[in-house]
């Protein structure tokens, strides 16, 4: 049987309202929590605290983290009465392939600091729950045995633009191989934000090697060691810092890197709709408005504000995707009636893993479709194209 034969046929695999009432009646509290604030302090319980404060902290004072919010959050949904929405489709069509939902699982780095399981339990969860999973470039796990532990399920790459043209062409090559559906270029980090909470811990976990497998496993990294990375782990990182990312590209090297991938490409970090009418010039296939989770420009703005920008300027021919700041399945809608063709979820499932590991990350992805579904029901949306921008009004 195939994950997606799992999925269909799981009793307990069931997405939309179902959920609700098998919450109520099972009468017990549910692990992880579903207000995501709780789901937050759930993990923040579980986790050591430098653990906690790398996965949950953004740049600087944390006011892009808070401005995600806000921008989502001045959107506000008009449910519209009588609309016959008692059958609901949230099927899309993304890259040829059909997905069973417009939600994705961001690239995350480093998984196996928040459950011992990290990445593969994410990977199962996504599998059952058939939601792409986006391999992050700093996993923890090598990107063939996430595949392996999908299935046939889909899943994406992320890559960092490193400084090394044969490690770009490794990664890539190794993301067809295993069955990646599209890679996603990550533009927004060429260089770590600055980030209070960790700084203060003197804590960023790449020197304990626990984001580098995808490096450790590549046979044009290993080459660039002197000594094998077992052996000395920290020239490995000393050389992973070194090539990771390469903050000299422009925009005048897109093309090539679009023209090298056989795969759909998706630039991520896009917040200025100018950056998004040159990327598709470029060639690209897919832009990710996200602004790292606000991460990265401490005083950015607000990624769902970006979104209207670019929608307006762009239009929504060249599929837009949406990070930073969804919480629930009413931000997923106000996303999509923006004009984002699917979301992203990044800290939530990471709290999940956190606190429950699979069954966790399972249970985020559930919750979050299930109240996703119940918002088209009573906004009067029987299909996502029925998600338009008169669905929302903007309050100052
Ligand atoms: C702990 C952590 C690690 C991340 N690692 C990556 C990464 O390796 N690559 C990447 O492109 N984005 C990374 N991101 C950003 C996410 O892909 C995503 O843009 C962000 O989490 C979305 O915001 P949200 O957390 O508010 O949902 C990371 C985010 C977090 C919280
Ligand atoms: C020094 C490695 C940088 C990768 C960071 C992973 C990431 O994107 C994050 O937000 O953290």
């Amino acid at each position: 049987m195939t994950a997606s034969d799992a999925a269909a046929t799981a009793p307990d695999a069931a997405i939309g309202p179902v959920r609700q009432s098998e919450i109520y009646l099972a009468g017990r509290l549910p692990e992880p929590p579903v207000d995501p604030d709780a789901l937050r302090a759930a993990a923040e319980a579980a986790l050591p605290e430098a653990a906690f404060a790398y996965i949950d902290g953004g740049a600087g004072t944390g006011s892009t983290m808070a401005e995600n919010r806000h921008a989502l959050d001045r959107w506000r949904i008009v449910p519209r009465m009588l609309a016959s929405a008692e059958q609901r489709h949230s099927g899309v069509d993304l890259f040829g392939r059909a997905l069973r939902s417009p939600l994705l699982l961001a690239p995350i780095g480093v998984q196996e600091l928040a459950h011992a399981d990290g990445d593969l339990a994410t990977a199962r969860a996504a599998a059952t729950e058939q939601v792409p999973m986006i391999f992050s470039n700093q996993a923890s796990v090598p990107m063939e045995e996430t595949a392996e532990a999908m299935g046939d399920a889909p899943r994406w790459f992320q890559l960092y633009w490193s400084r090394s043209d044969d490690l770009i062409a490794s990664l890539i090559a190794r993301a067809e191989d295993a069955g990646c559906d599209a890679i996603v270029v990550t533009l927004d980090t060429p260089l770590l934000g600055w980030r209070n909470r960790d700084l203060d811990l003197a804590s960023l976990p790449f020197l304990h090697a626990k984001g580098i497998a995808q490096y450790l496993s590549d046979p044009v990294f290993r080459a660039m060691l002197s000594d094998p990375p077992e052996d000395d782990p920290m020239a490995a990182i000393a050389r992973f810092l070194a090539i990771y990312t390469n903050p000299a590209i422009g925009w005048a090297d897109l093309p090539a890197l679009c023209a090298r991938c056989r795969l759909p490409v998706l630039v991520k970090g896009i917040l200025d709709p100018a950056d998004a009418e040159r990327a598709i010039d470029a060639g690209v296939d897919g832009i990710i408005v996200s602004n790292h989770g606000g991460r990265q420009v401490d005083g950015a703005v607000g990624a769902a504000d970006a979104l209207e920008r670019i929608v307006a300027a762009v239009g929504t021919n060249v599929p837009i995707l949406f990070d930073s700041g969804i919480r629930s399945g009413a931000d997923m809608f106000r996303a999509l009636a923006l004009g984002a063709r699917a979301v992203l979820i990044g800290r939530p499932y990471i709290y999940g893993l956190a606190v429950a590991g699979e069954a966790g990350v399972r249970a985020v992805i559930r919750n979050l479709l299930a109240e996703f579904d119940l918002t088209m029901a009573l906004a009067g949306c029987r299909t996502i194209a029925e998600i338009d921008r008169s669905r929302i009004i903007r309050r100052e």
